[in-house]
């Protein structure tokens, strides 16, 4: 199996580490259009090899998309990162063009990949590489939803000061600050509803920490996060390449599902070897079917924006 992975920044470098310790591909292609950065990460990592005991191949290459030939999956990482103040919508002017041109530079070297799409604003970016590559729906994928789920779980441990491995709990909607909608009323410690052990105060505030999550850690580091987008995005590829069928959150093209059309939103999703191969509807009340076409709306107007660049 082959992944290549477009940006060797701190998510798209991150993210391969991650692929590469637990060995989910025999090859892996960090490509950057910086000179000598990828290739230098990748060596560092291959560096680890014989302290880690992995046995995955990195190579690290400078915009040289012939390395990335016959990729099983690709991973777009590629583009600014957002800065505090600002909301990643606002890097749609630039991420755009790059996520493009990348997109069609892949193409020309994989027939069918699998592409993950992570740089933001992703809900749009997705829409955009979907449309822009023409593969079929399945296999163009957006990374937002298994990381707000894991901050999700995360808030949630800390409240209920148990195990995030126990907690079952989805973010749906956009990957946006205020586009995404955690669903602490489905969400689950065991088999009980999480709500059964939180007041009303306390479930207020989860949310609301969940849907600024990657705002608070901007604020705190001054750029945005990697470790958890790098495993998130790991733990997609994983299920990807090994089938798992695991149920994840994803920002896939919706066509009726969720009662939308034509644009991509977060929503729990089957991922196997054939990229997302299920769509899970959930049983939404009539509060968190507003908040969708709430998210939904956001996420048009912003797919609206990529004819005026
Ligand atoms: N979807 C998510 O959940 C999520 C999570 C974290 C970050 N992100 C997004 O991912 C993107 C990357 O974040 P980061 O922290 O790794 O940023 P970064 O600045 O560390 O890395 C981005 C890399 O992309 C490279 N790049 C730019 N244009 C390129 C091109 N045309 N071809 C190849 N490489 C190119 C840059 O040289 C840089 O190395 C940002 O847009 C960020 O907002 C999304
Ligand atoms: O917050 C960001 O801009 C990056 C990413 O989308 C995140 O949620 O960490």
């Amino acid at each position: 199996m082959k992944v290549t992975v477009i940006g060797a920044g701190a998510v798209g470098a991150t993210c391969a580490d991650n692929i590469a310790r637990k060995e989910l591909a025999s090859e892996v292609v960090l490509l950057d259009i910086k000179e000598g950065v990828a290739e230098g990460k990748a060596i560092d990592m291959m560096q680890t090899a014989a302290l880690l005991g992995f046995d995955t191949k990195i190579k690290g290459v400078t915009n040289d998309y012939a390395a990335t030939a016959n990729s099983d999956v690709v991973v777009i990482t590629s583009g600014m990162p957002r800065k505090p103040g600002m909301t990643r919508e606002e890097l749609i002017g630039v991420n755009a063009g790059i996520v493009k041109s990348v997109t069609e530079n892949i193409l020309k070297y994989s027939a069918e990949p699998i592409i993950i799409v992570v740089s933001n604003p992703m809900d749009t970016m997705n829409y955009l590489t979907y449309k822009t590559s023409g593969l079929p729906k399945n296999k163009v994928i957006g990374m937002g939803g298994a990381l707000d789920s894991a901050r999700f779980r995360y808030y949630l441990s800390q409240e209920l000061k148990c195990s995030p491995a126990d907690l079952n709990a989805v973010v749906i909607g956009g990957h946006g600050d205020t586009t995404m909608i955690p669903l602490i009323k489905h969400a689950t410690w065991g088999s009980k509803p999480v709500v059964d052990f939180l007041s009303e105060e306390q479930q207020k505030k989860i949310v609301a920490d969940t849907m600024v999550g990657g705002a608070t850690l901007t604020k705190l580091i001054g750029t945005s996060a990697w470790y958890a987008p790098g495993a998130g995005t790991a733990a997609m590829v994983e299920s990807i390449l090994r089938d798992e069928k695991k149920l994840i959150s994803c920002g896939v093209y919706l066509e009726g599902e969720y009662g939308q059309q034509d644009i991509s939103l977060v929503v729990p999703v089957v991922l196997g070897r054939n990229g997302w191969e299920q769509i899970v509807e959930l049983d939404l009340s009539e509060e968190e079917k507003a908040a969708f076409q709430k998210s939904a709306d956001a996420v048009r107007t912003m797919n609206d924006v990529l004819k005026t660049l």
